[in-house]
């Protein structure tokens, strides 16, 4: 039978990167989806305007929402400090198995921790399972329509504290509508539009950064 989109992903960073070397992996994807095959990573572009925000933030605890192939989980791991630890939640199985090999050539294993699930059951067991308190940093990548239900659901679970940051991607491609209008709105947040394209195209998307302000 045909291969996946995600397999052959894969195929393409297990054939063209180094083991243990996440630039590289982040290239082998980023050449793959411009010049073979468009995928949903978050992309070069949006890519350096993550890399700035995880710098900026220098986590201890990260948490992703909606792993895909593990692009933006590499993106982000490669620039963890040491003992720094990354929960990255994907509800589909075989698309999990990709993420997990993909993480796993570029070497981040240590720093990562792969869950396979939808956000909505495991966000209010992340504290007694996983031993966090607080999030310094959320990647949303998730189903656009997730953004604002488990946005409230972490505040309601105590996972966010004053200065955590928010990162969402796909704000206005696909879009995440009701999420823009409460981060923005709410006297709790403090929020900022990163303009970019969506991956690999010239059409207009964008992250959204918010800070929790307790
Ligand atoms: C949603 C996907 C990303 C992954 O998220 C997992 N997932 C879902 N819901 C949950 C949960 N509740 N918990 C955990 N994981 C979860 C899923 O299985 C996918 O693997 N991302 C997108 O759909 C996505 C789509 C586009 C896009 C833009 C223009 C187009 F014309 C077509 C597509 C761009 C992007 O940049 C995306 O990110
Ligand atoms: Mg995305």
């Amino acid at each position: 039978t045909r291969s996946t989109r995600p397999q052959r992903l894969l195929g393409a960073v297990q054939k063209n990167a180094t083991r243990g070397d996440p630039g590289s992996v982040i290239q082998a994807i980023d050449h793959y989806c411009r010049n073979k095959e468009w995928a949903m990573n978050v992309g070069d572009e949006k890519g350096c305007i993550l890399d700035s925000v995880v710098s900026e933030v220098n986590p201890a605890t990260v948490l992703e929402l909606g792993t895909y192939c593990g692009y933006s989980t590499v993106r982000i791991a490669r620039l963890l400090p040491p003992h720094a630890k990354l929960i990255t939640l994907e509800f589909n199985p075989a698309v999990a198995a990709i993420a997990r090999q993909v993480i796993a050539w570029a070497g981040l294993e240590d720093k990562v921790q792969l869950v396979e699930g939808a956000s909505g059951d495991f966000i209010p067991r992340i504290k007694e399972q996983f031993g966090v308190k607080t999030f310094d940093l959320v990647f949303l990548d998730h189903w656009k329509e997730y953004y604002l239900p488990d946005t409230k659901l972490m505040e309601e679970c105590g996972l966010l504290r004053k200065g955590s940051v928010l990162l969402a991607d796909n704000v206005v491609c696909p879009g995440a509508p009701d999420y823009l209008e409460y981060v923005r709105s709410s006297p709790r947040y403090e929020s900022r539009y990163f303009k970019s394209h969506l991956e690999y195209t010239k059409v207009e998307d964008g992250l959204e950064k918010s800070v929790f302000l307790g």
